[in-house]
């Protein structure tokens, strides 16, 4: 798995130092073994996993800008915990209301020894940090409306929200809330990955 993890990455701009490959594969081992028990993802082969969970993950870090970031709705710590990895000097906190999936972060922020992760069991509409954020970062958690109204108090002055989309929806911008709106959005390779991949940034108006 792991030679397979290091090709994959070879096929993107992105640099990896050999500890983070064995974070992000020991991720992949922990995700599968406790899948069976916990049902985290519907994604079930852990070379499935490297593609779909990993790389569509870990594409963003060269997008992120600032220090502090938020992934709402982490589920098993998707997108969160593979940025997390590669991003060691930035801090993230994982949030989720379910409690058996922050169990999981809780063990995986353990087993692999990551110290920039902080994992939040709460809705994300009763969620109340000390500090906003750099960037509100989601995948599969909501419609980009849904998502920048539950989360509107979360993102410091100078924040984004930052949504991983597969095809760019121009219906789900027009139903956007007034006060927000698209800055950006860039298209992602996902090697392997079949489908089209989006980061779509927003910005609430001044
Ligand atoms: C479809 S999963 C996506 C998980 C992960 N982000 C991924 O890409 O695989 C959506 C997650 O959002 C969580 N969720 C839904 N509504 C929420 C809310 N209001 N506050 C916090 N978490 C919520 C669910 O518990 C679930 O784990």
């Amino acid at each position: 798995m792991k030679q397979r993890l290091v090709q994959l990455i070879a096929q993107t701009e992105l640099q990896v130092t050999e500890q983070q490959v064995q974070q992000l594969v020991g991720y992949v081992e922990l995700l599968h073994k406790w899948n069976k028990a916990y049902n985290l993802t519907s994604v079930r082969d852990p070379n499935e996993m490297l593609v779909k969970h990993i790389m569509d993950s870990i594409v963003v870090s060269a997008h992120l800008q600032g220090e502090n970031f938020i992934d709402v709705g982490t589920g098993p710590g998707l997108p969160g915990i593979p940025l997390a990895i590669m991003c060691p000097e930035k801090n993230f906190t994982l949030l989720d209301s379910l409690g058996k999936r922050i169990r999981f972060i809780k063990q995986v922020v353990h087993e692999l020894k990551i110290a920039n992760v902080t994992p939040v069991q709460s809705r994300v509409e009763e969620f109340q940090p000390e500090q906003g954020f750099d960037g509100v970062i989601s995948r599969a958690f909501a419609s980009m409306n849904d998502m920048v109204s539950w989360c509107h108090h979360l993102p410091a002055e100078n924040g984004h929200f930052l949504a991983l989309k597969g095809q760019f929806s121009e219906q789900e911008v027009a139903e956007l809330p007034e006060w927000c709106s698209v800055t950006e959005v860039k298209p992602l390779q996902i090697p392997e990955l079949e489908g089209k991949r989006h980061l779509v940034i927003l910005t609430a108006k001044k």
